[in-house]
């Protein structure tokens, strides 16, 4: 299973995308920004980090570049993508998820080990998951607020689109507790905890669980090559 990353200027965790990917055992492609051509994929990630150093907006610029165009059209059929917090931010900037990620409440940049529950199995991304499971995963971000009008949050609850939730305590200020979203059809998610750098033992954060140790993050990716078999 071929799955790409895509590289924007000022993207920084694209190699560990990639080696999840190979972990899961998935073959990882590199994309590249300004290239529309999706060399085949079966799925897409689009990566942490400061596409074109956060102007104008964290997203806003890359949402246009040549490469999410390719990725919008595919992902309009079932084509699975997954943003990981900068790549959260490109996917609502795009269009292809509702609502926006702003700064912070507190106005600081966060890093710490976040807590979340599984709200949905029911995506490409989380289906490896038990319902209401409770994962740990890294969170690093300056603006991962994540905010939508009153009826977008209705829809995204009473479609069961919440994906990832926070728990214990709200990092960020994000309406409802919400880490994590995906489109209608389940093939888009995005979230902002990281799951690609929990993904081997003695290098993640321990699970809550106590069943896995650092790899809570490794069965998003797992997930994938599950749906795509
Ligand atoms: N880790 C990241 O992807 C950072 C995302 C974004 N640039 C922010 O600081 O909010």
């Amino acid at each position: 299973m071929k799955v790409g990353v895509i590289t924007f200027p000022g993207s920084l965790d694209e190699g560990d995308a990639r080696r999840a990917v190979r972990l899961a055992g998935g073959q990882a492609v590199e994309l590249w920004h300004a290239d529309r051509d999706l060399h085949g994929v079966d799925a897409v990630i689009i990566p942490g980090g400061f596409s074109y150093g956060d102007y104008l907006r964290c997203g806003a610029i890359a949402a246009l570049a040549p490469v999410m165009q390719s990725v919008i059209d595919r992902a309009k059929d079932g084509l699975p993508v997954l943003g990981i917090c900068n790549g959260f931010q490109v996917l609502c900037e795009s269009g292809l998820l509702p609502g926006a990620l702003v700064r912070n409440d507190h106005q600081k940049f966060i890093c710490r080990e976040q807590k979340l529950r599984v709200e949905s199995t029911r995506t490409a991304w989380s289906s490896g998951f038990s319902e209401g499971a409770e994962i740990t995963i890294p969170l690093k971000n300056g603006e991962g607020s994540f905010q939508a009008h009153d009826e977008t949050i209705a829809e995204l609850e009473g479609e069961g689109r919440v994906v990832f939730r926070y728990v214990d305590g709200n990092p960020n200020g994000s309406r409802n507790d919400i880490a994590g979203i995906s489109n209608a059809a389940g093939n888009v998610v995005g979230l902002m905890p990281h799951p690609e750098h929990a993904v081997e033992a003695g290098y993640g954060p321990d699970s809550p669980s106590g069943i896995r140790t650092g790899t809570d993050g490794l069965i998003i990716f797992q997930s994938l090559m599950g749906v795509l078999r």
